[in-house]
């Protein structure tokens, strides 16, 4: 562990200055393709116009043997395109697998000034964030980059998430952490075979009204992931990072994606990954605020003058920590309108309908 005076300083020798604080970019829909499809990397051009950040995926869901195509394809597909404010992320391979050597010299080097984020899966604690902390500074400074690389951690171990504070601070690189579902799963062995999602035998009972245990006795599906995306928003939280909700495999229940993604959302999640292009819209919905919250957010801003005291706005009382609640969803309002006219002009709309 670095000691709390040399925790920015550079590990390398050349290495770029580590950040000091996460770059404040929109990040709703981490979107996912497989840069050795032929297919997927045809759509990139076009979905770098609707997504905030394009994922070029090395890991699983990629066939062992085709690996090289998709590091390859990345390589190119990063050099031939203009992503705009789109942020192109990658996922290398575990750091266990024969793979991700490869992928972490050949990307720095050959796309190091076009990447922005490495996300990096099934880390067990701090040692692996250190690793590929030090590995990026020595890559960094033989390809001369003047910016530095950010680092992603996937929650989806056990070990993982008993450690999920100190992976959360492990490094000024970190810029924020996803839970994968799947692989958290298998490791915990739970026994869901779904990716994310709830399940219906993960439920409450009311109690019974008579005899008949059967009769008259609603169940509640729970939700089998809300310690967990709590814990890494906390860890998230205290460390200056970002939490994301990642992914939901049942593409067809579009519905089920959205309350999954809205749970995630409230919970303090600033995104979620979405597999297919018709997840894309659904993370822009979910996490951008409704105009409805913030206008009622800027309301209670403007009425509650310099944030202290207490008021009653339609029955409701505020104060100073309402204010501050408010506060968050207006910034985070503030800076996706700042990038997004649409999103703007229905804030401002709805903020004056509110005041008339
Ligand atoms: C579970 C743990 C994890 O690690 S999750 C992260 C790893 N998994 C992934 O990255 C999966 C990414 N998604 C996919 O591979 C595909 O979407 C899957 C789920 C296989 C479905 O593909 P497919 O059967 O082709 O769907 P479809 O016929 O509805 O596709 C319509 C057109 O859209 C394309 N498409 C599909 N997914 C993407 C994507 N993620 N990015 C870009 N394009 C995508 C398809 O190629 C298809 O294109 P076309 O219309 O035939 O030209
Ligand atoms: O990588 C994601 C997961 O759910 O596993
Ligand atoms: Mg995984």
């Amino acid at each position: 562990m670095r000691s709390p005076k040399d925790f920015f300083a550079p590990l390398a020798v050349g290495a770029p200055q580590p950040p000091r604080q996460i770059p404040v970019r929109p990040s709703r829909m981490i979107h996912f393709f497989d840069p050795g499809n032929e297919k997927m990397a045809a759509k990139v051009p076009d979905l770098a116009k609707k997504t905030d950040v394009l994922l070029g995926n090395l890991e699983d869901a990629v066939r062992a043997d085709r690996k090289e195509a998709a590091r390859a394809g990345l390589v190119s597909i990063a050099k031939a395109t203009d992503f705009g404010r789109t942020q192109l992320w990658t996922r290398v391979n575990s750091l266990d697998s024969p793979w991700v050597l490869d992928d972490l010299i050949t990307l720095v080097t050959e796309i190091g000034d076009k990447l922005d984020v490495i996300m990096i899966p099934k880390v067990e604690g701090a040692q692996d964030i250190h690793y590929v902390d030090r590995l990026l500074a020595q890559l960094e400074a033989r390809a001369g980059l003047t910016e530095p690389l950010l680092v992603h951690a996937i929650l989806e171990t056990a070990s993982g998430v008993a450690n999920v504070e100190e992976i959360a601070g492990a490094s000024p690189r970190m810029q924020g952490i996803s839970l994968g579902p799947a692989d958290l799963a298998a490791s915990r062995r739970m026994k869901t075979t779904r990716v994310g999602g709830g399940h219906p035998g993960y439920l409450v009972r009311t109690d019974p009204v008579g005899e008949d245990l059967n009769e008259g006795r609603t169940t509640y599906q729970q939700d089998l992931w809300h310690y967990t995306v709590a814990r890494m928003v906390d860890a998230c939280a205290m460390n200056g990072i970002l939490p994301y909700y990642g992914p939901f495999g049942d593409i067809r229940d579009v519905v089920a994606c959205e309350d999954q993604f809205r749970n995630a959302f409230l919970l303090g999640c600033v995104g979620a990954w979405s597999l297919h292009p018709v997840q894309i819209d659904i993370a822009k919905k979910v996490f951008s605020p409704s105009p409805a919250d913030v206008a009622w957010a800027r309301r209670v801003i403007a009425e509650m003058g310099d944030g202290t005291g207490a008021v009653m706005i339609d029955g409701k009382m505020q104060d100073d920590a309402s204010v501050k609640q408010c506060r968050v969803v207006v910034e985070l309002a503030d800076e996706l309108a700042a990038t997004d006219p649409e999103l703007a002009a229905a804030y401002d709309a709805a903020t004056k309908e509110i005041q008339s």
